[in-house]
């Protein structure tokens, strides 16, 4: 594949998505659900694994896209000497049929096209049966699925593709729909593609309108908020971290994951911007969608699950695909899910004390959870665990990990005081969290590094330590943060972008090497932000803002010195970044200075405990 990650713009319709390249390919396609196997996987492989390429006969088309504002409906725009056209790409809604709509339309002159469809089920793997019906739609046949291509173009088989041309002239239109099916079924009636162009905008219009005013944030904010709407798995409210899989951190590496699923610690952050820009009626479908999630023994609790709360996310190399730019292994599912991620516990309780500050009414079941969790968590905590970045090299005492079990008993204390209906409790809480405060404060703060580290008795700086002044365990202007701050930017900033940590000095598991992480600059900006720094914040806002690809997408991870994206695409992280930090520095009072106001007071260290 020659396109690189940033060349592609995302469609999608709540419940899976695509990935369409400049060039008018779909190189990623997973039907019926974002993590069911592939359908066109040539983003992870080559075009025979995959894909459907409509796009000028003339391979010197130029190409410019944009959505359609406040959609989600991508336009493609080629000009060739002879003329210009425009390919719509989208996925209108569920209406008991899995589509993808595409539409070609003359604006001048005429323009020669071809398609190419190639469909191959499991992740590139198996080829279908492909026939004709009657009526002229393509029928491929593998197994329990069936795709269906219905366009008024005619449309040959060869060498294991399905391929046609036309033309268009200036003012035709020339409909494709893809429909997904089981194969079990009946194939269904065509649905208009042209209705649902209009219904799809309409929901998209309608869903953006909501949104408020963000100053000259407005248009980043409404894009990130799109997204993360299309990486929300509409019929239960999971969100899943991107709607890829190995797309790498690193070109040619092995850090390689499948991040089709809903992580809890990525999930306090979304509902945070869903809530904060008014959206409530998504944060409470991904609270209901939380505490189904969770339900049953807190040492069963997982950092993560799939879109309806499925608990077995099985780890698997589908060895046929050679990965993007032939960064293998290709990974699908991930062994992460089994990891013990202390700070999942603190992610659940922040987010219920921040959806009770943004008033959505008190879920009837969090009291219960709480005394099921806490009394777990209270010695739990003192176990080593997997950490914020999931390092595969070994359980550790992982500071950000420690201070997220403090969250969690400083917002249990907070929210059951509100109540006041257990003194008792919230004394418990309120002792533990001063306990675990004293324990970080004594062991995982550095005086000859003047830093927090990154574990217990490391000497290693990590970025995740900017989220002690974010969640409010120590004031921003403690100097303690402020000596860590300026670890953070004397060591982790690589042309002005941070790293998550230094993976050639640490052992993670993994050989070394990745971009940056770019959630983690967003929370520097965030803490510039708390430190009245609001220069350095902006600066690193727009610098950020400026990464994004021509239609507003980030992925992951940035490599500043290739100036290209690295990691899953796009990713909900990089996108609550990039609303949050908007809205800190729109507003006075934006998430940050709300998050770490929610803690209750921090012990001082020579407070009795
Ligand atoms: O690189 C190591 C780990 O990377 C993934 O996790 C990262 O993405 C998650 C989802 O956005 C995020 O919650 C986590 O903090 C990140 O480290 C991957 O899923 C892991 O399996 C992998 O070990």
């Amino acid at each position: 594949m020659t396109a690189r990650i940033e060349d592609y713009a995302l469609i999608g319709d709540c419940e899976t998505a695509a990935l369409v390249s400049r060039e008018g390919s779909i190189d990623w396609l997973c039907f019926p659900r974002f993590d069911s196997p592939a359908s066109f996987a040539a983003l992870l492989g080559t075009p025979e694994n995959g894909r459907w390429r409509i796009a000028p006969t003339d391979r010197n088309a130029r190409s410019s896209r944009r959505y359609r504002p406040d959609t989600l409906i991508l336009e493609t725009t080629f000009e060739t000497d002879h003329g210009s056209a425009m390919l719509i790409d989208f996925m209108p809604l569920r209406d008991n049929s899995n589509d993808l709509a595409r539409i070609v339309i003359g604006l001048t002159g005429k323009v020669d096209f071809t398609t190419d469809f190639v469909a191959r089920f499991d992740y590139g793997r198996t080829v279908p049966w492909v026939s004709q019906t009657e009526d002229g739609a393509i029928v491929a046949v593998a197994g329990p699925d069936r795709l269906v291509l219905r366009t008024p173009v005619p449309l040959q088989g060869a060498d294991l593709h399905t391929a046609g041309s036309f033309s268009v002239s200036a003012g035709e239109r020339v409909p494709f729909l893809l429909t997904y099916t089981a194969s079990h079924l009946p194939i269904m009636a065509s649905r208009d593609v042209e209705t649902a162009l209009a219904d799809t905008e309409n929901f998209w219009h309608e869903f953006a309108s909501r949104c408020p005013p963000v100053g000259r944030y407005t248009e980043t904010v409404k894009r990130s908020l799109i997204t993360l709407k299309a990486l929300t798995y509409m019929p239960t409210g999971g969100i899943v971290a991107a709607a890829t899989t190995s797309l790498p951190e690193q070109i040619g590496g092995t850090r390689n994951w499948d991040y089709r699923y809903c992580w809890l610690r990525d999930a306090t952050m979304t509902l945070q911007a869903f809530m904060k820009l008014g959206y409530y009626e998504e944060a409470s479908a991904w609270r209901e969608w939380l505490m189904r999630a969770i339900a049953g023994a807190p040492e069963q609790m997982q950092i993560m699950y799939g879109v309806s709360g499925e608990r077995n996310l099985l780890e698997w190399e589908p060895r046929w695909l050679q990965g993007f730019e032939n960064s293998r292994p290709v990974r699908i599912g991930n062994a992460a899910a089994e990891q013990f991620q202390l700070d999942v516990y603190g992610e659940v309780a922040d987010a219920m004390l921040q959806a009770a500050m943004g008033g959505m009414p008190r879920h009837p079941r969090t009291r219960a959870l709480s005394e099921v969790i806490l009394p777990y968590l209270q010695s739990a905590w003192r176990r080593p665990d997997e950490g914020i970045w999931e390092v595969r090299g070994g359980a550790q005492h992982f500071t950000h990990s420690k201070v997220m079990a403090w969250v969690a008993f400083d917002r249990a204390a907070t929210m059951s005081a509100q109540t006041g209906d257990r003194p008792d409790f919230v004394e418990r809480c309120r002792a533990i969290a001063d306990e675990i405060h004293q324990d970080v404060c004594q062991k995982a703060f550095d005086p000859a590094l003047d830093s927090f580290v990154q574990a217990y008795g490391s000497k290693t700086i990590d970025a995740s330590l900017l989220l002690l002044p974010l969640v409010g365990f120590l004031p921003a202007d403690d100097p303690r943060v402020t000596g860590t701050v300026k670890a953070i930017e004397d060591t982790l900033l690589h042309h002005g972008l941070a790293h998550r940590y230094h993976t050639d000095r640490v052992d993670d598991g993994l050989p070394p090497g990745e971009g940056t992480f770019l959630v983690c600059s967003f929370w520097l900006a965030d803490v510039y932000t708390l430190q009245n720094r609001y220069g350095d914040a902006r600066r690193l806002y727009e610098r950020l803002q400026s990464l994004c690809n021509d239609v507003g997408l980030l992925s992951e991870e940035y490599d500043p010195v290739a100036g290209r994206m690295l990691g899953n695409f796009p990713q909900a992280f990089s996108h609550i970044g990039l609303i949050n930090t908007a809205l800190n520095l729109a507003r006075s009072s934006g998430p940050a200075e709300e998050r770490a106001e929610a803690a209750g007071e921090a012990p001082k260290e020579s407070e009795p405990v």
